[in-house]
């Protein structure tokens, strides 16, 4: 798109070209950038928060350092638009997150400028640092290594398993450590408060006038004065601190902080920095949603807002919400603090997505037997661990593909010790927008190859609800997983008094002689519509919905596999290993033949676009499961 107002952004199809710009000019650079920004996002949905907060870093990060040479990794990415605008995308960028178009996330083929791909936070550091230890392999001694991570990414174990690693190497990395304060949700936490606390300081804003003067003299002296200074800046600083530096600890000399929104001073600070070998880390304060005052004021929702309009700052609901059915995470959220009310052994646990699950509704109720985290998804499940041992009934709340991070602690310390902790695993399935980083697609595969665990995934929103009823009753003494889909569902009056449902126990939803079509969660809801259409061609379908994929129901199909020659098996999961292969499997074990095809995601990573569009590359929405049964009956 070109605009008449983009009269800097114009001039920059890439850094290098930025580079030439006095220092001057590079305010209006950021005026422009962060309108760009905005008037983008507000037309064509995305994250914003995150990107207007890093505008001045980005740009003096660019100005600075000779990228793409320079190696710049982005923490998570949700804050790289302004990184995409100057390195060649600005005339892309209303495509961004579409199918066919640019990624909401740094992205390795996307662009040179893109040294990692991310979505999952905390990644930054490890990366940088392997960046930089191949830089010396290679002898590229001159190339600069930076890693930026937010204050809400560093409560991730992974960075600290870098910084340690880092530390040691004495690699030569700078890692910025962007502050606003903020996660999605406010940064819980001692890690958000330390940092406040070092930012309020008056030790280390002394020790860092002190230290910014002295290098700032350095120019003036000889090489030996440079080298000396630089050497002895650590112990000037341990001599001047009366409180440890947890940064410093790791071995990382720490600057800082500094006003992330003085572009002067940043740009400065980061010329400084490129001098000082060795690993180091400098703190910047900024706001997240800074220049935008709707996003500064309601920094959780204007994280990833939606449509909005740029003037008034008001959010424009999706489609669904306007039909009044819910999303499945406020059938979670709701339901969650109506069993806690009446089971007093139920407490929630959420590594930092209380608004985007949910949890916010009991944690606002119950704060005592809500706790959000922080991003650390391994402790949140080891947690819910710990407190399953002591007859607590934990309701851990990951995204499916965040649970990803935490296998380990699944299987080890869960599903070993066979404890009862109910998993609720959002966002299962084809994510849309975000992409492959985010799409939930790898949980039926991964859950039901975990003994002990139960795994289920409800059709609907009542489904969901009697889910969570089943899973927290004293007779289940075992994992319980349930996972359901991003987005809203089908019923408005989905609030009816709790049934128990049998565990292992599928239903059927309709009666048909040609060909039975199986599927799972909300798949269920497209076969449904199929299965109409298929009517209309004279085929006679009939559907069941399995439920659970562990236990399977046997009996079902036993029954199944008596009556039908022809089976069809969807899912919104990946088709190695899931609902499907479960399926043949059982098909095998127990000597039938049938045709069975299995619909799913496809052996490949699934790219961003719209969650319709995605199910129709995948062949799992209604015309797939009319074209796949088709297709299978010889028609
Ligand atoms: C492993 C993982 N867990 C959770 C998330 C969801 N998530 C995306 S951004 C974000 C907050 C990040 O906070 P911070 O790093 O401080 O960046 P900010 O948005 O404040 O700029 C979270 C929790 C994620 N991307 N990856
Ligand atoms: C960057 C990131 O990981 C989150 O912001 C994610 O995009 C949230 O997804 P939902 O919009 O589904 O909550
Ligand atoms: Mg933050």
């Amino acid at each position: 798109m070109v605009r008449a107002k983009d009269k800097i952004l114009e001039q920059i199809k890439s850094p290098a070209d930025l580079r030439k710009m006095a220092p001057e000019k590079l305010s209006e650079v950021c005026d422009e950038l962060r309108e760009y920004i905005i008037d983008e996002v507000s037309a064509n949905p995305g994250h914003l928060g995150a990107s207007l907060g890093v505008v001045e870093l980005t740009v003096a990060l660019h100005y600075v350092y000779n990228t793409p040479y320079d190696l710049l990794v982005w923490d998570v990415g949700h804050q790289a638009y302004g990184h995409k605008i100057l390195t060649g995308r600005r005339e892309n960028f209303h495509t961004n997150r579409k199918l066919n178009g640019i990624s909401g996330f740094p992205k390795r083929d996307e662009s040179e400028y893109d040294t990692f791909g991310v979505g999952h936070s905390s990644t930054s550091i490890s990366a940088a640092l392997g960046m930089a230890i191949a830089a010396g392999l290679k002898n590229e001694n001159d190339r600069k290594i930076v890693a930026v991570i937010g204050d809400g990414a560093m409560t991730g174990g992974m960075a600290f398993e870098a910084l340690n690693n880092a530390g040691a190497s004495k690699s030569d990395l700078l890692v910025i450590l962007n502050d606003n304060n903020m996660a999605i949700d406010p940064n819980t936490g001692v890690i958000g408060q330390y940092l406040m606390n070092i930012s309020k300081s008056g030790t280390y804003n002394k020790v860092k006038k002190d230290v910014w003067e002295g290098l700032g003299k350095l120019d003036g002296f000889g090489k030996k004065t440079r080298k000396f200074i630089q050497k002895n800046q650590h112990a000037l600083k341990n001599m001047l601190l009366t409180e440890n530096n947890l940064f410093e600890a790791f071995d990382f000399r720490y600057f800082g902080p500094i006003d992330g929104h003085d572009l002067e001073y940043l740009t400065e600070a980061l010329n400084d920095l490129k001098d000082i070998p060795g690993p180091k880390l400098l703190h910047i304060v900024t706001k997240k949603g800074k220049g935008f005052s709707h996003a500064e004021m309601n920094q959780t929702k204007f994280h990833a807002p939606g449509l909005f309009d740029k003037n008034t700052g008001e959010i424009l609901s999706c489609g669904c919400q306007v039909n009044k059915a819910p999303k499945f995470q406020n059938v979670f959220g709701e339901t969650l603090v109506e069993l806690a009310e009446k089971n007093e052994k139920i407490v929630g646990i959420t590594p930092a997505m209380p608004t985007g699950c949910s949890m916010n509704l009991m944690l606002e109720k119950m704060p005592h037997r809500a706790f959000d985290v922080g991003i650390a998804e391994q402790h949140a499940v080891t947690f819910s661990a710990g407190l399953a041992t002591q007859g607590i009934v934990p309701f851990c709340n990951i995204y499916s593909t965040f649970m990803q991070r935490a296998y380990d602690q699944l299987v080890h310390d869960v599903a070993t010790q066979n404890l009862h902790v109910v998993f609720c695993l959002d966002r299962g399935g084809l994510v849309g927008e975000d992409g492959p980083t985010h799409h939930g697609v790898f949980d039926i595969a991964y859950m039901r190859a975990v003994p002990n665990m139960i795994v289920s995934a409800p059709m609907d929103e009542t489904e969901l609800r009697n889910l969570m009823y089943t899973a927290q009753l004293d007779e289940i003494n075992q994992p319980f997983s349930i996972r359901y889909p991003r987005g809203c569902g089908i019923k408005k009056d989905w609030k009816m008094p709790f049934e128990k449902i049998e565990i292992g126990k599928g239903r059927q939803l309709s009666e048909g002689n040609d060909v039975a079509i199986l599927t799972i969660g909300k798949t269920g809801i497209h076969a449904q519509m199929a299965i109409k259409s298929l009517n209309d061609k004279n085929i006679s379908a009939a559907h069941y919905d399995l439920r659970f994929v562990k236990p399977l129901d046997e009996t079902m199909l036993d029954e199944i596999f008596e009556k039908y020659d022809y089976i069809l098996t969807v899912e919104d999961g990946v088709i190695k290993g899931g609902f499907g292969s479960a399926v043949l499997e059982f098909m095998a074990e127990k000597g039938y033949s049938a045709h069975v095809k299995v619909l799913g995601v496809p052996d490949r990573f699934i790219e961003h676009g719209t969650p319709d569009q995605l199910y129709k590359i995948c062949g799992i929405d209604e015309d797939g499961i009319i074209a796949a049964v088709m297709k299978m009956m010889g028609r």
